[in-house]
C-alpha cells in the first residue's frame, strides 16, 4: 500500500480562505485592514521569491504590505533604526526579517530578530513569543510549525498519546515544533547530529518531523510501517527541489507523507497571514 500523499495546496487554499474571512470582518465592523512588513537585507534568490511570494498571498486576501529591501551592505544600526519605524507605524501589526541574512550580518541576528516588538513578530521568533510557546501560549507561533500542526489537525490525524519524534533541534522548526506536539500530549523525542541511534529512535514514530536539511536523509530503514511523515527540508539537490526525506522509498511504508515541493512548505506563508491577523487582533484588542 502506498503513503497518503499529504499535499499543501487544498490545505494553504482553506486557511487563506479562512484568513481573508476574518480580514473581511475585521475590515466591515473594526475598520482594521491588517498590515505586514517584511524586510529583506541582500540579494539571495530564494529568499527574494518568498518575499515576492508573501506580498502577493498579503495583495490577495487584502492585507497591506510593504517589502524593504536593504542592501547587504547596510549597517545593523540602520537595519534596528527600520525596524524601530515600523514598531511605531500603526499601519504595520506585523514585522518580519526575511531570513538568511547576509554572511557579514549573521553575528548580530538575535539582536535583530530581538528588535521587533513581540506583539508584531509575526514569525514568532522574538525571546518573548519563544517564551509563551514554552508554557502554552500560542500566540504567535513560527509559520512552519504551525503549518505542520495545522496540515496534521485539518487532515484529521490524532496526536494525543502518540510517539512523535522531531529530526532537527533549530529554533525555527525542531525546537517549535516539539512544544507544539507535546502541547498536544504526544510523547515527543528530539534527534540531531550527536543522536548515536536516531535510525532506531525515528523507526518508533507514529508521527515523525524531518527537520534536518539534508537531502533524503530519512530512508525506508528509519520508517515504522504506516507513520505520519512531515517532510519540512527544502534542499536544492543536482537543480532539484528535494526534502529531507527520500520520498519515493519512503511512501511505500509510511500511512501518509508531505512531498517537497508541494507539501508542508505551501502552509508557511498561509500561517503567516494568519498571524498578521492575529497580532491585528491583538494589538486592536479584538476577540
Ligand atoms: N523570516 C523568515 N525567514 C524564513 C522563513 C520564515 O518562516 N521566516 N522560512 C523559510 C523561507 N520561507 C518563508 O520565508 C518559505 C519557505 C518555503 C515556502 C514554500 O512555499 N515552499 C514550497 C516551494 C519552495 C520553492 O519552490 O522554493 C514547497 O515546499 O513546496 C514558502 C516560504 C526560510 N526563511
Ligand atoms: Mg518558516
Amino acid at each position: 500500500m502506498s503513503a497518503q500523499i499529504l499535499a499543501g495546496k487544498n490545505f494553504a487554499a482553506q486557511i487563506k480562505e479562512n484568513t481573508k474571512r476574518d480580514i473581511d470582518v475585521l475590515k466591515r465592523d473594526y475598520d482594521i485592514i491588517p498590515g505586514l512588513a517584511v524586510i529583506i537585507v541582500g540579494e539571495n534568490p530564494a529568499s527574494q521569491v518568498y518575499v515576492a511570494n508573501k506580498h502577493r498571498a498579503c495583495a490577495e486576501i487584502g492585507i497591506y504590505s510593504e517589502v524593504i529591501h536593504m542592501p547587504a551592505s547596510i549597517g545593523k544600526d540602520a537595519l534596528l533604526d527600520k525596524i524601530a519605524s515600523l514598531n511605531e507605524n500603526d499601519k504595520i501589526h506585523g514585522i518580519l526579517v526575511q531570513l538568511p541574512l547576509p554572511d557579514a550580518m549573521k553575528a548580530d541576528e538575535a539582536e535583530i530578530l530581538n528588535a521587533i516588538d513581540p506583539a508584531k513578530d509575526v514569525d514568532g521568533f522574538h525571546p518573548v513569543n519563544v517564551g509563551k510557546l514554552t508554557i502554552g501560549d500560542e500566540h504567535l507561533v513560527p509559520c512552519t510549525p504551525a503549518g505542520c500542526m495545522k496540515m496534521l489537525e485539518m487532515a484529521g490525524i490524532g496526536i494525543a498519546g502518540k510517539q512523535a519524534v522531531v529530526i532537527g533541534r533549530s529554533n525555527i522548526v525542531g525546537k517549535p515544533m516539539f512544544h507544539l506536539l507535546l502541547a498536544r500530549n504526544a510523547t515527543v523525542t528530539v534527534c540531531h547530529s550527536r543522536t548515536g541511534n536516531l535510525a532506531a529512535i525515528a523507526r518508533q514514530a507514529d508521527i515523525l518531523v524531518a527537520a534536518v536539511g539534508k537531502p533524503n536523509f530519512v530512508t525506508k530503514d528509519m520508517v515504522k510501517p504506516g507513520a505520519v511523515v512531515i517532510d519540512v527540508g527544502i534542499n536544492r539537490l543536482d537543480g532539484k527541489l528535494v526534502g529531507d526525506v527520500d520520498f519515493e522509498q519512503v511512501k511505500s511504508v509510511a500511512g501518509a507523507i508531505t512531498p517537497v515541493p508541494g507539501g508542508v512548505g505551501l502552509l508557511t506563508i498561509a500561517m503567516l497571514l494568519s498571524n498578521t491577523v492575529k497580532a491585528a487582533c491583538l494589538i486592536h484588542q479584538v476577540n
